[in-house]
């Protein structure tokens, strides 16, 4: 995922007297206006920009520059990590008084976890930046421990010296709450990657936190179970990551959120302590459920070492349709119809606007099996007898076509076929970062109103957006608004923001559905939590880690802001 840039090895060249420029050209070539564009990458306050006639300009500029002003310009190395820019740069954030890890910090972790201690500034590139390339720590520091015992010995020696941390799982996250926003040590999952335990009659599996998604759902399948979640990111995530976010994905429809499908966890407190919560029984009402706590809190309690999840059997049989819509008012009016002529054996209801699917076909070359039409609807059935739920969907595909709610459509019940009918929707996130800088927004919204956000927000911006799409998980009400243009622009941002989300407040919708808030959606809150809310949340922080050393400058708003 993280991509190899092409700007790898190019040498960046600044100047004193334009110092919110920034050229970048390939290594060995002549900086100098009169080559071609292409030669050339420029970044204006660290945002890459077209090369435009104000750009090229500018490279004039330059390149006068270093003729007539001897030592105006200084060049070093850079690569696609370093075209991000700076988190507490871009957006002006003020360090916290953490200690700086010491010499003899990094004696005492290498102690702890021998040869798992990484400070090679290159290694740790990856581990600083988000896989949206939006956001840039500078952590020097990377461990990788193997069990919550050595998470322990680590968290009880950084609340001594307040050394702040940020844990991370496969950073796959959209709203920058895996990186570190300054030097935070980052604590990785990645080696603690064991199935503890899996039970075949309860389906209740028990792994490390680091576990990859995709991993554990091949290792259950072949005991005849699946993962209760699905999502885009699975060949990198983790599942401590995804229960520390509370990822929704493409099966919470059928299978209900992680608060109701993980059972136990284990958890290593922020003054080291093992909270071992990590039970397996379906009903446990002992006191408070302590593990809630922990769902989607985005590391800021408390580091998920362990997970107990329930999964669920395998289908036996599972058929996927596209269908296409010629309006939004039918695809929900399909919906209600599908809900209820395919009842117990409905497994997602997805959709996506066509300006989605051109984007997938542009930049992906997917391939649109159907005529064009404004919406499609991706519907899943699973099931443990086939023919029983051919007969349900073909029955529903009658009805709805019939009436005319579905213009177009196409089934698939091989394996090779669905996945690339799902691909159409899976990847749309991909295609939009192809399509420039992307303005993310994961909205909960009553199901009627989803839409009207997307056609409010395109009429808003006009022509000063690129691109406005609409897609997401529908039968959850819950929709992927995003806009693209062709580089970062703070206009734009002034005119989506706060709009989109007092659009959503005025519709007591929900501003981050199931990405989080991490650390770019934080200040918004308020949007969708009273006062009250916030302020017992801050309580909370402040009673599990009283000195602020997890994850900080994520999730919970800082005080001043509102
Ligand atoms: O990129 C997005 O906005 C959504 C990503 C993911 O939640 C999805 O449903 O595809
Ligand atoms: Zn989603």
């Amino acid at each position: 995922m993280a991509g190899s840039s092409v700007y790898h090895h190019s040498l960046v060249w600044c100047c004193s007297i334009l110092p919110r420029w920034r050229i970048t050209c390939y290594k060995g070539r002549p900086l100098t206006p009169f080559g071609s564009v292409a030669s050339y990458s420029v970044f204006h306050e660290n945002r890459k920009v077209k090369p435009s006639k104000d750009s090229i300009h500018s490279v004039t500029k330059l390149w006068l520059a270093s003729l007539f002003r001897k030592r105006v310009f200084y060049c070093t190395f850079s690569d696609s990590a370093q075209e991000v820019p700076l988190t507490s740069e871009r957006y002006g954030v003020q360090r916290l008084p953490f200690s700086h890890v010491s010499d003899e910090d990094l004696a005492f972790f290498e102690n702890i976890i021998p040869g798992r201690v990484i400070t090679d500034p290159d290694v740790l590139k990856p581990f600083n930046v988000d896989w949206l390339k939006m956001v840039r720590g500078c952590s020097k520091v990377l461990l990788k421990p193997r069990t919550s015992g050595e998470v322990s010995e680590i968290l009880r020696y950084c609340g001594k010296r307040n050394l702040a941390v940020t844990p991370q799982g496969g950073n796959t996250g959209l709203v920058g709450g895996s990186v570190p926003v300054f030097d935070e040590i980052i604590l990785s999952t990645a080696l603690m990657n064991q199935v503890i335990r899996f039970n075949s009659v309860s389906g209740i599996l028990i792994c490390q936190a680091g576990c990859i998604l995709e991993t554990l759902n091949q290792y259950v399948e072949e005991q005849d179970f699946i993962m209760p979640l699905d999502l885009g990111a699975k060949g990198s995530c983790h599942i401590g990551g995804n229960v520390a976010t509370n990822a929704g994905g493409i099966r919470l429809l059928r299978y209900g959120s992680l608060r109701g499908t993980v059972l136990g966890l284990e958890v290593v407190l922020a003054d080291g302590r093992v909270l071992n919560c990590l039970t397996s029984m379906r009903k446990d009402n002992t006191g408070y459920d302590l593990k809630q706590l922990f769902i989607g809190s985005e590391g800021t309690l408390g580091v998920i070492t362990a997970v107990s999840i329930l999964c669920p059997r395998k289908p036996k049989t599972t058929n996927v349709a596209f269908l296409g819509c010629e309006s939004f008012a039918h695809v929900l009016e399909t919906f209600r119809v599908c809900k209820g002529m395919l009842g117990e054996v409905l497994s997602a209801y997805e959709f996506l606007d066509n300006e989605c699917m051109k984007l997938v076909q542009k930049h992906l070359k997917l391939n649109n099996p159907l005529t064009g039409s404004p919406f499609y609807v991706l519907i899943e059935t699973s099931g443990s007898n086939a023919g029983h739920d051919e007969e349900k969907l073909n029955n529903f595909l009658e009805q709805v076509v019939s009436s005319s709610l579905v213009i177009a459509g196409t089934l698939a019940t091989d394996d090779t076929k669905i996945k690339a009918l799902w691909a159409l929707r899976e990847r749309i996130t991909e295609a939009l970062t192809h399509d420039g800088y992307v303005y993310k927004y994961d909205i909960s919204l009553p199901v009627e109103r989803l839409y009207d956000l997307v056609c409010d927000t395109r009429a808003r911006l006009g022509k000063s957006a690129k691109n406005v799409v609409g897609y997401g998980h529908l039968g959850d009400g819950n929709l992927h608004l995003n806009i693209t243009a062709d580089s970062y622009q703070q206009t734009l941002l002034n005119a989506i923001e706060p709009f989109v989300y007092e659009w959503t407040a005025k519709y007591q919708g929900s501003i981050s559905a199931e990405h989080g808030l991490g650390f770019k959606k934080k200040q918004q809150i308020y949007y969708s939590k009273p006062e009250e809310a916030v302020e017992l949340m801050q309580k909370l922080k402040a009673m599990l880690d009283p000195r602020g050393i997890l994850n900080p400058y994520k999730t919970l708003p800082t005080r001043s802001s509102h």
